[in-house]
């Protein structure tokens, strides 16, 4: 099981944005995480498609884009287009999810759900043989830099049962408030998949709080 870091871009300065993203290239962050805010699923709005194109013409690493967005279906190809590598839509924001993630899959990504830290895991159960990554919200979606809710262990253990002898090589992200602080016991409760914003871009050097976090799960997985 690969373990992977996902910094925030959301977090990033926007007005440096090229330097953060070459920061996140030369680290040892796995994948940048892109959230993408509607104003009307969440009460902010983050940045679309040509933001979006402009990371991707930069980042050498895979680009996934958590869709905070309500009728997500009808940008999935256009998200495609701009570079998405993995799209996470919100168990909460689709009517017909199994329709959605088929829309994902053949627009060529990889297919995301990330629920809301009030929807149980056990929601997905008829989708979830369909799923190549859950995302379990650990704050309320919308802003980063918001504390940990702590029911997210309980999720994940449950998220772990429910992918038992169905799909066990599904990716596990938890996505608020991780950060050192916390990392290894999400990693013993089995997440797989870490986005960070604020306990990257806050601290003095970003890219030794990725080194410190990427050993932390090293240390985490060899006990
Ligand atoms: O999806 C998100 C917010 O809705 C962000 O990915 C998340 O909040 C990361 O920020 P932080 O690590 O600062 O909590
Ligand atoms: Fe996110």
């Amino acid at each position: 099981m690969k373990y992977i870091i996902a910094p925030s871009i959301l977090s990033a300065d926007f007005g440096n944005l090229q330097r953060d993203i070459e920061m996140i290239n030369q680290s040892d962050a796995d994948w940048f995480h892109v959230d993408v805010m509607d104003g009307v699923f969440v009460p902010n709005i983050s940045f679309g498609f040509p933001v979006m194109a402009a990371v991707k013409k930069h980042a050498i690493k895979p680009l996934d884009v958590h869709l905070m967005i309500v009728e997500p279906d009808k940008y999935i190809e256009e998200f495609a287009k701009a570079g998405a590598d993995r799209i996470t839509v919100h168990y909460e924001a689709c009517t017909h999810l199994h329709r959605t993630i088929q829309l994902i899959r053949s627009s060529g990504c990889k297919a995301g759900v990330a629920l809301n830290p009030h929807t149980p895991v056990t929601l997905l159960q008829d989708v979830i043989e369909d799923l190549d990554l859950v995302l379990i919200m650990s704050v309320n979606p919308g802003f980063g830099g918001q504390a940990f809710i702590h029911n997210t262990y309980k999720k994940i253990k449950d998220l772990k049962t429910l992918i038992q002898g169905v799909n066990e090589n599904l990716i596990i992200e938890v996505d608020g408030g991780v950060g050192l602080q916390n990392i290894a016991a999400l990693v013993s409760a089995g997440a797989n998949a870490f986005v960070a914003g604020n306990a990257i871009f806050a601290t003095d050097d970003p890219t030794e709080t990725i080194a410190k976090m990427k050993q932390q799960l090293i240390t985490s997985i060899n006990i």
